[in-house]
């Protein structure tokens, strides 16, 4: 039995021009120790995703579809079983650290608080294993540090406090959504190798939530690409990326920087980063048909008539296009 199974999830959101679906019925499965990577752009529905998964959708949302945790279904669950759940099964790591923790605490009680509510430690317990924690996350000098705030720490330092965090019970599923957008390149590879050492040491399932695609490539076994509230196409990781079939995925690719050694010194002599041409359809007025068809480039009428069901490729790879053959050829 696969950890975590969603089915069917959508969430509903009531806004002053009525209410609109920004998650329309995705499915997808992680095993125990598995990982998974969400990929699209901004106001696709990933961080909604991630926030039903946590039980902590804003309150303007309506949820449905199920979200099986083992034989638990999240949808539905009430207050006091969701927070007992948090941090003990399911933790997660945001994208910009000091919205996560608090100004005003020191870092050792942050990272010991989950220990003693969760688990009951006693105080003493909980500060040696923080410190524990806070080493193993490489925050340096750590016995002297945790009696520090959060604004005496980098940006990097900050989030691998937020890792600690939610290591500290144990988590059989880590959520981490774009966990490294707000930090420079050398500290983001540094973060991202952190983690996946981690997950690989804790046999810890991860969903990695990213709108890079070589950082879900480097470290996800199997991924999901989201455009418009739904998954357009998934599969494993490596077979996604041998044979992409939606032209979405493609056009992620080619509009990724290139980075290389001297990537910012360079950048003025490259040439102009090609983007996906078009923009995200607003959620209040999604076409009738494939959410794509506006910015595609082998768009047919059928493409516009209905919403284009998921077309099995083959070994699990699934792509929400009814023409995958189209782009056959055509280099990304
Ligand atoms: N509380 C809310 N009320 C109304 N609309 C919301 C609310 N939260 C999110 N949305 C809208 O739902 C859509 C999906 O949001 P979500 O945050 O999941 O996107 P995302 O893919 O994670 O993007 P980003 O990377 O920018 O966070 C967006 O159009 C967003 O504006």
């Amino acid at each position: 039995m696969p950890l975590l199974t969603v089915t069917n999830l959508r969430i509903a959101l009531a806004t002053p021009h009525g209410s609109v679906e920004a998650v329309r019925g995705i499915d997808f499965s992680l095993p125990a120790g598995g990982t998974l990577g969400l990929i699209g752009e901004s106001g696709c529905g990933k961080s909604l995703t991630a926030l039903a998964l946590m039980g902590l959708l804003p309150e303007n949302s309506q949820v449905s579809g199920s979200i099986r945790l083992g034989d638990e279904d999240l949808v539905g669950m009430d207050e006091r079983a969701l927070c007992q759940l948090r941090g003990n099964r399911i933790a997660m790591v945001f994208q910009e650290p000091m919205a996560a923790l608090n100004p005003l605490h020191r870092v050792g009680d942050q990272v010991a608080e989950p220990l003693r509510i969760h688990r009951g430690l006693r105080r003493n317990e909980a500060r040696k294993e923080a410190l524990a924690l806070l080493e193993r996350v490489g925050i340096a000098d750590a016995a002297r540090r945790m009696g520090g705030y959060p604004h005496e720490f980098s940006g990097g330092q900050r989030q691998r406090i937020c890792i600690a965090m939610a290591l500290a019970c144990g988590p059989e599923l880590l959520i981490a959504d774009e966990p490294t957008t707000a930090l420079d390149t050398e500290v983001q590879a540094q973060i991202l190798a952190l983690l996946a050492e981690l997950v690989a040491e804790r046999s810890m399932a991860l969903l990695l939530i990213s709108h890079d695609l070589a950082v879900v490539a480097q470290h996800t076994a199997q991924m999901l690409v989201m455009y418009g509230g739904t998954v357009v196409e998934s599969g494993a990781t490596q077979e996604v990326f041998a044979r992409m079939a939606h032209p979405y995925t493609r056009g992620l690719l080619a509009a990724r920087p290139v980075l290389g050694n001297h990537a910012s010194t360079r950048a003025a002599l490259r040439p102009p980063l090609p983007t996906i041409a078009g923009s995200v359809p607003s959620l209040q007025s999604l076409p009738p048909g494939c959410p794509f068809a506006g910015r595609c480039a082998f768009t047919i009428d059928a493409c516009h008539a209905a919403p284009p069901p998921a077309l099995d490729l083959g070994g699990g790879h699934r792509v929400r296009c009814i023409r995958p053959e189209a782009m056959a050829g055509h280099a990304p």
